[in-house]
């Protein structure tokens, strides 16, 4: 028996409570534990039917990913509380922002523009400033990376105001981190990644990202240089249709065009599968829902594809995919069972740094 939980609003609210970071659904039997080699990991306390909604997770920082902002139908609202998607021609109305800093920041409505305000002001000379040169010099992708830092520091700086006025009280349980807590207890640090790209990231977070009046964040650089080690290892692309559906179908379909990329909190816990047992989309409203593909039973680790598993098939092109993009040595049952009988011992003596 399939049961599925869906968890929308009629009404879009365009305000979000700061304070309020907690995932919008999780499944009463979902736990987390740890693995000596892959780290945390999502589990499965009890049966967890097939269909069952797992997790329903809001980004901390979510940014648009797209050509031709200007005449792109997939720009999504900056309003965190609301994340949808604009179209060009839609009825409500784009609303750029009143300071013209670049094409790619629009709001669904102007309620959604002013219950925005303070988060986007911190965003806004930054953007204004270096988003060209940025993009101009460093590319796409960097650019890309340095706005999401941005604008996890926006959101943080949000959740720390709203502690001090005094409207948010205690750290969450130990258990789970939400908010900012959870994004600084991910996993990643400088160790994961190349020297050429550390010394890269360096540059960047010396030139564009260093605290002062610009990005008034009150970190060190150091912090900051460590947040977008935790950035790279952790966030999602965002894709029309699901991730990681097995048995794949015949003919396959795969994922569709990124439209963006963000962090969350909880969601981030959730390690690869190329055997995964959930499949994982956004909702309209950039929140991503993890959904059971199959029964679950008591005691299994709960897993995501990290890729689309209709573009990578073969056991060795997974995994030059997975080290390539992901600095990890997949250790999935799949992989662990794909694997001739004399090269474990090839694959498990390669060093993550340097890969
Ligand atoms: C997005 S994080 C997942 C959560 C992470 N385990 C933690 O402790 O926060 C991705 C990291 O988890 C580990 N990981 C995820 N899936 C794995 C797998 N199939 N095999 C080995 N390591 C894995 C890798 O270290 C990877 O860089």
């Amino acid at each position: 028996m399939s049961q599925v939980v869906y968890i929308t609003e009629s009404e879009p609210s365009t305000s979000i409570d700061i304070s309020q970071t907690q995932p919008d659904w999780m499944h009463p039997q979902l736990i987390q534990s740890t693995d000596p080699t892959k780290g945390r990991q999502f589990r499965a306390s009890g049966l967890i039917p097939k269909g069952a909604c797992l997790l329903v997770d809001r980004p901390y920082a979510v940014i648009p990913v797209v050509d031709e902002p200007a005449t792109n139908d997939n720009l999504i609202c900056s309003n965190p509380a609301c994340n949808r998607r604009a179209p060009r021609h839609s009825a409500s109305a784009r609303n750029p922002c009143p300071n013209a800093c670049i094409a790619d920041v629009i709001w669904c409505s102007d309620a959604c523009r002013d219950a925005d305000k303070d988060r986007h002001a911190f965003e806004c000379t930054w953007l204004k400033r270096y988003a060209g040169p940025i993009r101009a010099k460093w590319g796409e992708y960097d650019f890309g990376m340095l706005w999401v830092i941005v604008r996890l520091l926006a959101m943080r700086q949000s959740q720390l105001q709203h502690v001090d006025s005094g409207t948010s009280t205690s750290p969450s349980p130990k258990k789970w981190k939400y908010g900012w807590e959870g994004i600084d207890s991910l996993c990643g640090s400088a160790d994961t990644w190349s020297h050429d790209k550390v010394r890269a990231w360096t540059t960047l977070v010396k030139k564009y990202l260093q605290n002062g009046p610009v990005l008034p964040h009150g970190m060190t650089s150091d912090r900051v240089l460590h947040l977008i080690c935790q950035e790279e290892a952790n966030s999602f692309g965002l894709y029309p249709r699901a991730t990681g559906v097995v048995p794949l179908p015949y003919p396959p379909i795969d994922r569709g065009e990124q439209f963006a990329a963000a962090v969350y909190p909880i969601a981030a816990i959730a390690n690869h599968s190329c055997l995964p047992n959930i499949t994982h989309k956004p909702d309209e409203q950039g929140r991503m829902v993890f959904t059971a593909s199959r029964d679950i039973v008591p005691g299994e680790e709960c897993c995501i594809s990290y890729f689309d598993l209709t573009q990578y098939t073969a056991l060795a092109s997974r995994r030059e995919h997975l080290r390539q993009s992901f600095k990890f040595v997949c250790q999935c049952e799949r992989c662990l069972s794909e694997e001739p009988a004399d090269e474990p011992t090839e694959w498990n003596a390669m060093p993550m740094m340097d890969l």
